[in-house]
């Protein structure tokens, strides 16, 4: 097992790829403490899957844009697994919308819930794992978003940019310490934040006729890759992004 008795924290882990990749990385040996601003049913779920795989977890509720959200989970987590091995950051939204008339509080929004909340998440699980004194992994989930533009997310894609451009950075700040900081980009995968979106039929095939492995990707498709950035076996990768798209990004013609 990839991640075995180490203890993963990941944001956004209610639903989609966060929920995707807590139960992977239980799978992989791991307790997850997971954190959503949605709790009840929704996150309910996600503990019992963990469980059933005989490994713990924890729901913690809070907003990722609120500065102290960070510490409560993180003091959560180590509270009832001891230690911070590896982080996630993955909560994000992305309400579509035009350019020519976005609402300020719409762009606001998306800023401080996908780049502020990663920022001040990453800072309080990073100063725990220096703490700790051995290491650590961090894991961002970013997009193809980082890399090409949007019509209706002139607002949602700088935030991926930024995400991205955070891991970078963080590698570098945070190298001394032993702690890795990697992103994944994922391409169009089918979750709460694109249900609408891809509605449209006709917006639906277009996205799948893009993608040369011919499907839209599902949340577990980026449960392995985030383990692997996770885990010893990319213990020389810090700084990376892995595109998992389905080689969406590459296909021009
Ligand atoms: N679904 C897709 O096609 C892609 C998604 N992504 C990114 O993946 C990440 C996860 O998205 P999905 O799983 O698709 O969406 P989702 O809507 O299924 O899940 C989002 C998760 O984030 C949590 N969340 C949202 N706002 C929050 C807040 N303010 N505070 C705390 N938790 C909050 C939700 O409760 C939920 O657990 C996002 O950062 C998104 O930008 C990146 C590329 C493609
Ligand atoms: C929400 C979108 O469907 C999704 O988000 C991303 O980051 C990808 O670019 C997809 O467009």
């Amino acid at each position: 097992m990839l991640l075995e008795n180490k203890v993963v924290l990941v944001t956004g882990g209610s639903r989609g790829i966060g929920a995707a990749v807590a139960v992977e990385s239980a799978r992989q040996g791991a307790d997850v403490a997971i954190h959503s601003n949605r709790g009840g049913e929704v996150a309910e779920e996600v503990i019992r899957e963990i469980e059933a795989l005989g490994r713990r977890a924890i729901h913690v509720e809070g907003d990722v844009a609120a500065f102290e959200s960070a510490q409560t989970f993180v003091d959560a987590a180590v509270e009832a697994f001891g230690r911070v091995d590896v982080f996630v950051s993955n909560a994000g939204i992305c309400p579509f919308h035009a350019f020519l008339d976005m609402p300020p509080e719409t762009l606001k929004r998306t800023m401080e819930v996908n780049l502020h909340g990663a920022y001040f998440m990453t800072q309080a699980a990073a100063n725990q794992m220096v703490k700790q004194g051995n290491g650590g992994s961090i894991v961002a989930v970013s997009s193809i978003s980082a890399l090409v533009g949007g019509e209706y997310q002139t607002h949602y894609t700088p935030t991926k940019a930024g995400v991205h451009s955070l891991m970078q950075s963080c590698a570098i700040a945070l190298g001394k310490h032993g702690i890795r900081c990697n992103s994944v980009l994922p391409g169009t995968i089918l979750t709460d934040i694109n249900k609408d979106d891809l509605a449209d039929p006709k917006k639906r095939e277009y996205m799948e006729n893009r993608i040369p492995l011919g499907r839209l990707g599902q949340p577990d498709d980026l449960g392995g890759p985030v383990v692997f950035l996770a885990s010893d076996l990319a213990k020389y990768v810090t700084g990376a992004a892995l595109l998992v798209d389905g080689g969406m990004f590459v296909n021009l013609q």
